[in-house]
């Protein structure tokens, strides 16, 4: 057994409904699935555990406290001090095994669960979550609450390494439960689903290499609006990344004054230019935009053969029904919007914690009212579009969480829609936020400019 991530393969994610749906047609070939998930569970105990203490297991009521009661008594014929109880123990445990819920938790938290969470919490010992942490909703990636008037509202296990068993379920992968879940382990007892996922995890995707005989006019061009007063590095920014995602041309067409002034000082190869001069252009739209985009938007919606829209694009057009309605009525395929949880709330009119709640349902409404492609941000991206199964990225983390990096991200995916044309915006979509995401994959702070370099050399 091995950690999942990083992965070179998509892998298929499984809700709950789909996930007891196939517990239910293996159980017929394979009866023992609960005995194959405790020893599965004991096996990876044996290699996490720190020490000689009692591996604690608490076990809840339901199968998942189950996989964690059978991994107990293999723990224990293999001669491990094992302590199953809901109390921990009275040394300081090897290793914890959060077995009290799985995928069944489907309610607020009581008291008594809470305390056992935090019980956990508290060890300083390595924690394996079964299946999922404990108080994490399997389907969202949002904990479940705690029952009203509980300080601890929001409590879950913080595991350092979770087994997934059966299927891999979306809500390790984004929303709190990338944090939550630790370093995700998969085993899938034996069972191949029949049915499709209910999303993909994202992995690398490799993009069609140039041939010999390709021309700057082979590669595309990418026209950046953006970059009102005070803001110009955002848009510039974008149209960095643009380039160096490889657009045969890249021109920024700055909001405030320029003065004659070169686009980017710093990036000779970017060029001024406007909608007139490259109506043929993917359009990089509103990063650094500010209110002055909102006039800019019916021209260009209706030229751009395609478009990112990012920022302040985004919160003009959440402001208008004749921009949504813009958007909506574009050729399909042809547009993406990059939104962060609070762009995602203003455009669906919700708050951002509903967004949070379930961002896989979020991205999907948003991709079905705007008829496009969605990237909604945050920690697991979710890219959606209509018709299409919808991915979650398996990269990224929190030295992405800088100003600009955003802009980065729209301006790379631009680049790529120029040079890659014939390839559909979902997956160049999912391609730019999974190459985003493992550039970002550092333990230091990282300016976004400074994303742009890893990201050439992942391709
Ligand atoms: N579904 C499958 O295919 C498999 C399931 N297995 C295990 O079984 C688990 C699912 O088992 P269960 O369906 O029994 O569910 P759980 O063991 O996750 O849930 C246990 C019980 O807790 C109750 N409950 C839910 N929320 C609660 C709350 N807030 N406070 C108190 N009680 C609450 C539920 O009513 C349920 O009866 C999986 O996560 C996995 O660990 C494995 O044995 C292998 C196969
Ligand atoms: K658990």
């Amino acid at each position: 057994m091995r950690p999942l991530l990083p992965t070179t393969r998509p892998w298929p994610l499984f809700d709950t409904a789909a996930t007891r749906r196939i517990e239910v047609a293996a159980l017929a070939a394979t009866p023992d699935l609960m005995a194959r998930a405790g020893h599965a569970v004991a096996k990876l105990a044996l290699a996490l555990r720190r020490g000689d203490g009692p591996v604690w297991l608490a076990c809840g009521r339901g199968n998942n406290g189950g996989d964690g009661r059978i991994a107990a008594d293999v723990l224990a014929a293999h001669g491990i001090p094992t302590h199953a109880a809901l109390q921990p123990p009275a040394s300081p445990p090897s290793l914890v095994v959060d077995a009290l819920f799985g995928i069944g938790l489907n309610r607020p938290l009581d008291a008594a669960s809470a305390a056992v969470i935090e019980a956990m919490n508290a060890c300083s010992a390595p924690i394996l979550a079964v299946d999922v942490p404990s108080g994490l909703l399997a389907d969202t990636g949002q904990p479940a609450g705690t029952i009203a008037g509980l300080a601890a509202d929001g409590v879950a296990v913080r595991a350092t390494h979770t087994l997934s068993l059966l299927t891999l379920k979306p809500g390790l992968f984004t929303g709190e439960g990338r944090a939550l879940a630790g370093r995700i382990w998969f085993d899938h007892l034996g069972v191949t689903p029949a049915e499709a996922p209910t999303a993909w995890l994202s992995a690398p995707q490799a993009l069609p290499a140039s041939l010999a005989s390709h021309h700057k006019g082979s590669h595309g061009q990418v026209l950046v609006v953006g970059g009102a007063a005070g803001m110009q590095g955002a848009a510039r920014l974008a149209a960095r990344a643009a380039l160096h995602a490889g657009a045969g041309r890249v021109y920024v067409d700055l909001l405030a004054p320029n003065d004659g002034g070169p686009a980017d000082a710093g990036q000779p190869e970017l060029m001024c230019g406007s909608l007139a001069e490259c109506p043929l252009a993917v359009g990089v739209i509103g990063c650094g935009g500010g209110p002055e985009i909102a006039a800019r938007l019916p021209a260009l919606l209706s030229a751009l053969p395609r478009a990112v829209l990012d920022a302040d694009a985004l919160n003009a057009i959440a402001a208008s029904a004749p921009l949504q309605a813009a958007v909506a009525s574009r050729a399909p395929g042809t547009t993406v919007i990059t939104p962060h949880p609070l762009e995602a709330a203003r455009l669906l009119q919700i708050t951002v914690q509903a967004v949070q709640q379930d961002r896989l349902a979020a991205a999907q409404t948003l991709a079905r009212q705007l008829r496009c492609t969605v990237l909604l941000k945050g920690s697991g991206s979710v890219i959606a579009s209509p018709g299409e199964t919808p991915t979650v990225i398996s990269t990224g983390g929190p030295a992405l969480g800088t100003a600009g990096s955003g802009d980065v991200l729209a301006g790379w995916l631009g680049g790529w829609c120029a040079r890659h044309a014939a390839m559909p915006l979902h997956t160049l979509a999912c391609a730019a936020a999974h190459a985003h995401g493992a550039a970002g994959e550092v333990n230091h702070v990282l300016p976004a400019g400074e994303l742009i370099a890893p990201m050439t050399r992942l391709l």
